[in-house]
């Protein structure tokens, strides 16, 4: 029994969007802090609606999710959880980066010094702090993904969940995000396609397919099991292929 107060807690989670068969189906999972999980399967295994339960854009069919210990409410805010999309286009739409980096702490009602000061800290921590004064749109894809991390990251949130972040990323962004994400102190949900990055990354991982959670734990075992991965639509990814040496004879 674990002792720690968990971060993410669900019990008997199903759901199905209106008139749809069940999408998620008896999902029970407990996270704990400073956890780093990575959420994999093939397209349509239910990640992308599990997230938007958990931030309480869906509301559950049956079950529980709660936060910090307490239930997600559909519709009620969150501030200690954030959410970085697949695409930032969807985080970005003020007049400058500063903007859509403050307007979070903005909302919350804090006074403009403490705003200030948390926006210089997203900065920081996601290096964009020369980009402050451009317009999103002018930014490139791995420029909107730093700039959408650093909008949440200014809510201080002690939750963050990742879908898809290294999509339209350059081997370069991708490294910078992985040193990123390897140094952040916040409880992370990573959903990803890309395995290599999940493996750097992650120190656990669940695998959904169809809606159900088939194995959750080390990532190196469950990425590395050939015939589990194959019979769910994945392939292991390649560094953990084992190496033969060559044969001298
Ligand atoms: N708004 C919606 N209305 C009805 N069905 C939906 C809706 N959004 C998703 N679905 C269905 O729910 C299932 C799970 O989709 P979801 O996007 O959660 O999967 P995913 O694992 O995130 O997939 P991907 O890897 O492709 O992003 C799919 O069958 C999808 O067609």
């Amino acid at each position: 029994m674990n002792s720690r107060k968990s971060v993410l807690s669900v019990s008997n989670l199903s759901f199905s969007y209106p008139d749809r068969y069940l999408v998620l189906k008896d999902l029970n999972l407990e996270v704990w802090p400073g956890e780093r999980v990575g959420i994999i399967g093939p397209n349509g295994a239910g990640k992308t609606t599990f997230f938007m339960l958990i931030c309480g854009v869906l509301k559950v069919t049956s079950g529980e999710i709660r936060l910090f210990g307490k239930p997600v409410v559909p519709g009620e805010f969150r501030p200690e959880v954030g959410m970085v999309f697949q695409n930032p286009d969807d985080q970005l739409f003020c007049p400058s980066v500063r903007d859509d980096v403050a307007f979070g702490p903005e909302n919350l009602g804090l006074p403009k010094e403490e705003v200030e000061a948390r926006v210089r800290e997203a900065f920081a921590v996601t290096g964009i702090q020369e980009l402050g004064d451009y317009p999103p749109h002018h930014l490139s894809g791995g420029q909107k993904r730093m700039a959408a991390i650093a909008g949440v990251l200014a809510m201080r949130p002690r939750l963050v969940i990742y879908d898809e972040p290294t999509s339209n990323l350059d081997i370069r962004y991708r490294r910078r995000l992985i040193r990123f994400l390897r140094s952040a102190r916040e409880t992370m949900l990573i959903a990803s396609h890309d395995l290599e990055f999940i493996l750097e990354v992650c120190d656990r991982v669940i695998l959904m397919d169809e809606g159900r959670i088939v194995a959750d734990g080390n990532p190196r075992v469950i990425m590395g099991d050939v015939d589990l991965m194959e019979a769910h639509g994945l392939e292991r990814p390649h560094s953990l292929v084992p190496h033969v040496e060559p044969h001298h004879g």
